[in-house]
């Protein structure tokens, strides 16, 4: 069996972080292991206390996967603060892990800062450069390039420049766009549109850890980039199908839904 590893925050409340991650992974057919960076109090309607991992106990947990068994991929989502993302780079490069997948989680839905002001630059310069894809959404994106992403235009232009600042693939996600949930990847081959009808549904804590999992287990599984994208994107639009609705807030999204086989496929 494939394997894959969420390096991640803790979302007491399910719906998104580890949880979102290993049910993600378990749906898609891998194995799934975890190394969580912070502990967060957290449910739909936002994020009361963050207790960060220490770097040192970090470091253990990721030793304690690779050592033993070795991930076919791994993910990264909340990494909170500097130091945590210096040992998580340093980790993953002295194991030459492959398939790195970071989702660059910076505020959550309900508006809590997850990644402390100043990590923003030892993200850019420590961990994106070593990720196979990196999976911002546009707000995201808009901080990673400087500048502002209203059209679809700008955001080929975005994913651009980052593309050519950092040297990583760029799927940059359309899910906070009016109309069309339409993702962009940029990759030193090519631009390619993944196109997704917007699914009427309020509930969506946690889908861009559930998308970034998902491509990760896909790749695990020997899917190319963009299979894998296509299969997360997908996975992503049946689990929001389920309409699920849970918490006063941006409820999670269920992934307990019929099991079919044609998700667990390896390439
Ligand atoms: N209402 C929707 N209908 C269909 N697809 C959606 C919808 N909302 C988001 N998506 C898709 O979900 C994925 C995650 O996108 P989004 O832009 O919401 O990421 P995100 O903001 O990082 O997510 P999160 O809610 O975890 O912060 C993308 O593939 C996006 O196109
Ligand atoms: C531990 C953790 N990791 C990531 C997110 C981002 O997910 P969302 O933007 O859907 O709130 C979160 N809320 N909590």
């Amino acid at each position: 069996m494939r394997t894959a590893l969420s390096i991640a925050g803790s979302d007491s409340s399910g719906g998104a972080g580890v949880q979102a991650d290993l049910k993600t992974m378990t749906m898609n057919g891998v194995f799934a292991m975890s190394a969580i960076t912070a502990l967060t109090a957290q449910n739909t309607t936002g994020v009361t206390g963050i207790l960060e991992a220490d770097p040192e106990f970090l470091k253990k947990q990721i030793d304690a996967v690779f050592e033993d068994i070795r991930p076919d991929a791994v993910k990264i989502g909340m990494v909170s603060s500097s130091g945590l993302i210096k040992t998580i780079a340093e980790r993953l490069q002295h194991y030459k892990a492959e398939n790195i997948v970071v989702d660059p989680v910076m505020v959550a839905t309900s508006g809590s800062r997850l990644l402390e002001e100043d990590a923003v630059d030892t993200l850019k310069k420590e961990l994106l450069p070593i990720a196979t894809v990196i999976t911002p959404n546009i707000p995201e994106a808009e901080i990673l390039c400087g500048m502002e992403i209203h059209t679809e235009e700008d955001m080929v232009a975005a994913a651009k420049a980052i593309y050519e600042d950092l040297g990583c693939a760029v799927l940059l996600k359309g899910g906070h766009n009016i109309n069309d949930a339409n993702d962009l990847l940029y990759t030193k081959e090519e631009v390619s549109w993944f196109k997704g009808k917007r699914i009427n549904n309020p509930n969506t804590h946690g889908t861009g850890c559930t998308l970034s999992s998902a491509i990760a287990a896909n790749l695990a599984k020997g899917f190319d980039l963009k299979i894998s994208v296509q299969r997360a994107k997908d996975y992503i639009s049946r689990a929001l199908a389920d309409m699920l609705d849970l918490g006063a807030g941006s409820g999670p999204m269920n992934h307990a839904f019929d099991l079919k086989d044609e998700w667990k496929e390896e390439a």
